[in-house]
């Protein structure tokens, strides 16, 4: 168990000062919390004690103050420390979820693929959000109890040895004991929760995605009952935990009120001094620093879960990796020559290879199209360029330079690329197009518009802020592909890479399209994967892949 927390345990090194802060804050309101009962207790009982007859020489005021002064401290303390707890808790959500975000990114299309996307999202978000139990529900509180304990074992050892070991044994018991016995209790029902969470989320966004097609196929009743039952039982766990939780509550008041009740006994069997009426109210708060540590224990469970989920992907390494910048090869990018030697490549656990010693060597400002039967591998080869997918044997040069001689940023400079599918973000148009290059100027964004023939879309008062995707203006298929080409445009590398950017288009779009990029790539290198034998007079040469 521990080894699976102790990588996140770690990580609360960096905020050292802040858990201290937290912890010092936690054990003062504890301390409060004990004077507050102590005071008021003395008080009631001396003030039943002295009656009416008290009321000129009983000093009311001076107890009265203390116990709204401590009242106040135990109300400031217990704030500023969920303050201070909840910010280093986010602070250390935030560093995970960077972290996790960082170890995403350059994972290949092969070891993301292992993954659905809203599993990923899922890991990304519930996971991570499930270990701040760690900090605020186990760590917190556990230290502070030890502590508070020891501190009060000091305390009242002063006064009398023999009840302040009772008492010290007792709640350290209670504090190691019970807490297994509910981890224990816990622990299926914490992993079950765990996984019906992830499940739940994943069908729901499949349902979510999928509405019309349900709705078309009169299949949404079906695919609902499965979401209803899986929350049904979702709802029993939590239900079953709510439960665990009371009894974890319960149990801990009966030991409270057990000790409480010892206490007593022993002040009125070994007529004690009357000092010894402080451990009283020490059993009595002793509920309030157990209490929350059984119930954080139901927790673990499902924190272990999330924990060995979240540390699979920073365990992850890149299948791909790149050169650093200062290892790259330096390269000239106002031109493209690109070769093909030797290339073998087949998809991992597939029995097949999908490109067996394919050679090519593609000139200068040539224009290739690439042809051949479905699933022959073109798309395949236009990935290895991207390194998306490193061939299994052979070398991709680029300039007469090994694609992994370059670093990341020196490749994607290298290259543009018009995917089969374009993604249109749900943004404005400027940031949609920015995406081919951050630093183009308003002028740019302008001219690439009206060379994709696009301006149409500049015609609204919100001009370039315009707002496309989802939510946005919607856009025909043969606009999602211009601003596929507009992206690669702006991204001015000399080579470009497009993945059948005239597929589904009508005959007239399909000849606007060949002409824009007939045009554009005009001093460009340029290899396009495409079905069509129209596209011909564009190409220079063309290559069956079937072949
Ligand atoms: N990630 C993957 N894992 C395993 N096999 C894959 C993967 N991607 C593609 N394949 C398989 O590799 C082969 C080549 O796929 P690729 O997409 O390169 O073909 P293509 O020639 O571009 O096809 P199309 O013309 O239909 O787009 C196909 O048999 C395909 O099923």
């Amino acid at each position: 168990m521990l080894a699976i927390l102790r990588p996140y345990i770690a990580l609360y090194k960096h905020y050292f000062w802040q858990i201290l802060c937290g912890l010092s804050l936690a054990l003062l309101t504890l301390f409060t919390s004990v004077f507050l009962l102590s005071l008021s207790g003395w008080f009631l009982a001396s003030t039943a004690v002295v009656g009416v007859a008290g009321l000129y020489t009983f000093n009311y005021m001076l107890p009265a103050a203390g116990v709204r002064a401590a009242a106040i401290t135990r109300t400031a303390a217990r704030y500023m420390e969920r303050l201070v707890d909840h910010n280093t808790t986010f602070k250390i959500l935030a560093y995970l979820r960077t972290l996790a975000f960082r170890k995403i990114l350059p994972l290949s299309a092969n070891q993301l693929a292992q993954y659905q996307r809203a599993d990923l999202l899922n890991r990304f978000i519930v996971d991570i959000d499930a270990l701040d139990h760690l900090y605020l529900k186990l760590f917190s509180p556990i230290v502070t109890a030890l502590l508070t304990i020891g501190i009060i074992f000091i305390v009242l050892s002063n006064i009398n040895l023999p009840v302040a070991l009772i008492i010290t044994i007792i709640l350290t018991l209670t504090l190691l004991v019970v807490p297994v016995i509910f981890y224990q209790a816990g622990k299926e029902l914490g992993k079950n929760l765990a996984k019906q969470q992830s499940e739940y989320r994943l069908l729901l966004i499949n349902y979510l995605q999928g509405q019309a097609e349900l709705t078309l196929f009169n299949a949404q009743s079906r695919y609902r009952h499965k979401l209803d039952e899986l929350e049904t039982n979702w709802l029993r766990n939590q239900q079953q935990q709510s439960n665990l939780m009371a009894l974890s509550s319960a149990l801990v008041l009966l030991i409270a009120g057990f000790l409480t009740l010892l206490v007593l006994w022993l002040i009125t069997q070994y007529t004690l001094s009357p000092l010894v009426a402080l451990f009283v109210f020490v059993s009595l708060a002793s509920a309030e620093i157990l209490a929350p540590i059984p119930a954080a224990f139901i927790f673990l469970g499902q924190v272990l879960t999330s924990a060995t989920r979240t540390t699979a992907i920073f365990n992850q390494t890149p299948d791909i990796k790149f050169v650093s910048e200062s290892e790259s090869q330096k390269v000239d990018l106002s031109s493209a020559m690109l070769q093909f030697a030797n290339i073998n490549f087949s998809y991992p656990n597939q029995p097949f290879a999908v490109l067996t010693d394919f050679s090519l060597t593609v000139n200068q400002d040539e224009h290739i199209g690439l042809i051949g039967k479905t699933g022959c591998g073109k798309s395949t080869l236009l990935n290895l360029v991207n390194r998306a997918w490193e061939p299994t044997s052979g070398n991709i040069y680029f300039n007469g330079t090994p694609l992994n001689q370059l670093d990341e940023k020196t490749l994607r400079q290298a290259i543009a690329m018009v995917p089969q599918v374009i993604a249109i973000f749900s943004d404005t148009l400027r940031q949609n197009l920015l995406i081919g290059n951050p630093q183009a100027t308003e002028q740019q964004l302008i001219e690439v518009l009206k060379q994709v023939e696009l301006e149409k879309l500049l015609n609204t008062d919100q001009g370039l802020n315009l707002p496309i995707g989802q939510g946005g203006r919607a856009l025909s298929g043969g606009e999602i592909r211009r601003i596929g080409i507009a992206r690669a445009l702006l991204h001015n590398s000399p080579l470009i890479l497009m993945d059948e950017p005239t597929e589904s288009l009508d005959q007239q779009t399909e000849q606007q399209i060949i002409q824009l990029i007939k045009q554009t790539c005009k001093n460009k290198t340029l290899i396009m994967v495409t079905h069509r034998l129209t596209d011909n007079p564009l190409f220079d040469r063309v290559i069956s892949l079937n072949s």
